[in-house]
């Protein structure tokens, strides 16, 4: 009989880490075979699920990465862009899938998973879950069916505690929006607006943000003209959405080529 696939949990004990590590122990796909968290964090060396209140799973949180990694044939990453460009790289290194969720990621990050997804499978995602990927595709559509007599807003509110604006998701709509209209995103992209501003330019698609509470993740893709006004929406209540999608990307990844994805792979969209 076949191993099932075994999984690493970065950041454990964050939002995402706790709902990722409830994701993969209940899935009969896969199974937890290490935790990490950054030295120091009063988690490591512990049981991991002891430090959620839970029984003891027999995976003890670990501040050493590449051991944890070498055990796994994926690792799924929700942590900050400068801990996941060094998992990138210790993913490789073991030949392991790596899932990243982690938003705020600046062209410095990004230009450094190349090297890594020459060894080894990374698919990344502003968003893991079904409904948003669909949002995307549909927001393409509904961009290039319109011109730009037709002002595009995305508007995103997150919890408190969120450290990027626009949200990852945020980016992903608005480039969806820029692809449908045939336009470069960073030609066009407004963000930010406050004081004097001046009239909107014409073909700007605006990003705002909302942070607040405990919203799970709201985005809305506005279009709007003279008279009339269509908007697509997501509504996030559960981060558990995010999970699934992460745990479908590290087994869709098992056997790939090595290289770049996302869930529009994963998902077949
Ligand atoms: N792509 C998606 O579907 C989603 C992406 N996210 C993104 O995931 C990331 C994490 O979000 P949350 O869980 O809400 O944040 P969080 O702050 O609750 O958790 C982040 C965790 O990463 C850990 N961490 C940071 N540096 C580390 C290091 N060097 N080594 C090991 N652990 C390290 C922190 O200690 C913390 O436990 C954010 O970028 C967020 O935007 C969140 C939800 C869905
Ligand atoms: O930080 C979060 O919480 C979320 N981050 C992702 C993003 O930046 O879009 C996905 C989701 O909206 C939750």
């Amino acid at each position: 009989m076949t191993a099932l696939p075994g999984i690493v949990v970065t950041g454990a004990s964050g939002r995402m880490g706790q709902m990722l590590v409830r994701t993969v122990t209940a899935s009969e796909k896969a199974r937890l075979v290490g935790c990490v968290e950054r030295a120091g964090h009063h988690w490591v060396g512990r049981d991991i699920g002891e430090c959620m209140g839970g029984a003891a799973l027999g995976v003890t949180v670990t501040d050493d990465p590449l051991e944890a990694f070498a055990k796994a044939q994926a690792v799924i990453d929700f942590t900050a862009p400068a801990a996941t460009v060094e998992f990138a790289a210790l993913a490789a290194q073991a030949r392991a899938v790596h899932v990243i969720g982690t938003t705020g990621m600046e062209a410095h990050h990004l230009e450094k998973l190349g090297p890594a997804a020459r060894h080894a499978v990374i698919i990344r995602a502003g968003n893991m879950s079904l409904g948003v990927n669909l949002l995307v595709r549909l927001t393409q559509k509904v961009a290039a069916a319109l011109d730009a007599d037709w002002d595009i807003e995305v508007v995103e509110a997150h919890h408190r505690m969120k450290v990027d604006a626009p949200s990852g998701t945020a980016l992903m709509l608005g480039q969806a929006a820029a692809d449908g209209r045939g336009v470069v995103l960073d030609d066009v992209r407004e963000s930010g607006r406050d004081g004097i501003t001046g009239a909107r330019a014409r073909g700007a698609i605006g990003f705002s943000a909302i942070r607040g509470g405990d919203i799970v993740g709201e985005h809305d893709v506005i279009f709007a003209a003279d008279g009339e006004r269509i908007v697509l929406r997501h509504i996030a209540t559960d981060r558990a959405i995010f999970a699934r999608g992460a745990l479908k990307a590290a087994l869709w990844g098992q056997g790939k080529a090595p290289g770049e994805y996302d869930m529009m792979d994963v998902l077949g969209l």
